[in-house]
């Protein structure tokens, strides 16, 4: 799937939602060279979206592919205070879990040339020092050619990150996510706009996870009467 290499593309999912907030200058980002590489073109780098990247990237990118990683479960098992909560209400936002049966679908992204650094340094800033996450190589398949696996940069928060939350049931998680807001939005949106996501991939996508949690939201919606203080807050 072609895209003009600019930090305007529109990822398959949906139009990226406005600029992420100006990050603070960031720590210098591992060198791209320790990343792992295009075998089809050394200078390109594939990175895999599977959270808020799957339809806000907001980096450029030469090409990107819709299809999944095996071996692992996609968690709302994050805690965020910055994107989708804050220090006090903090929110849950999505890692990978090593799971040998899971199969986790999104988006991976080419970067080329100059956008190799440039997205490096951005993502550092989202996603390692505000977001707690660490980088890890993953095989992408792509929807289309399965047969064809890419190496891929995934960011993924561990356990051992300060902001990690884990397991919890789905109708409190659901509920966290229904009561928090940060810099980026509604965590509620944040969950909506992955279901959307997924919804696109078709009936062989599946994340019983995530619609288990969406199920929560759409039952406690009815009822979950907002004072006027909470409805200012979305
Ligand atoms: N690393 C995952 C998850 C990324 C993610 O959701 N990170 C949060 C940082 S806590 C983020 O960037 N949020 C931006 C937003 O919520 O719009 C991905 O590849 O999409």
């Amino acid at each position: 799937m072609k895209q003009e290499s600019t930090a305007q593309n529109t990822p398959p999912a949906s139009p990226p939602l406005s600029p992420a907030p100006s990050p603070a200058p960031s720590p210098t980002p591992s060198p791209p060279s320790q990343h792992p590489r295009d075998d089809g073109d050394p200078q390109a780098l594939w990175i895999f979206g599977y959270g808020s990247l799957v339809w806000r990237p907001d980096f450029a990118y030469s090409d990107s592919r819709v299809g999944f990683v095996r071996g692992y479960s996609r968690r709302f098992w994050q805690g965020d205070t910055f994107h989708r909560g804050s220090d006090k209400m903090p929110g849950r936002v999505v890692t990978l879990l090593e799971d040998h049966e899971g199969c986790t679908w999104g988006v991976a992204y080419q970067v080329r040339g100059e956008q190799v650094s440039e997205a490096l340094k951005y993502l550092n800033v989202r996603e390692a020092v505000l977001g707690g996450y660490d980088t890890k190589e993953v095989t992408f398949y792509p929807q289309d050619t399965p047969d064809q696996p890419l190496k891929a940069l995934a960011y993924v928060a561990t356990p051992q990150n300060p902001g990690y939350l884990g397991p919890a049931p789905e109708e409190a998680i659901a509920t966290q996510i229904l009561a928090c807001r940060g810099f980026s939005g509604h965590n509620l949106e944040y969950l909506l706009r992955l279901a959307d996501f997924m919804q696109l991939c078709g009936p062989q996508a599946q994340d019983e996870h995530l619609a288990a949690i969406v199920d929560a939201v759409g039952t406690m919606l009815p009822c979950f009467c907002p004072t006027e203080q909470a409805l200012a807050l979305v």
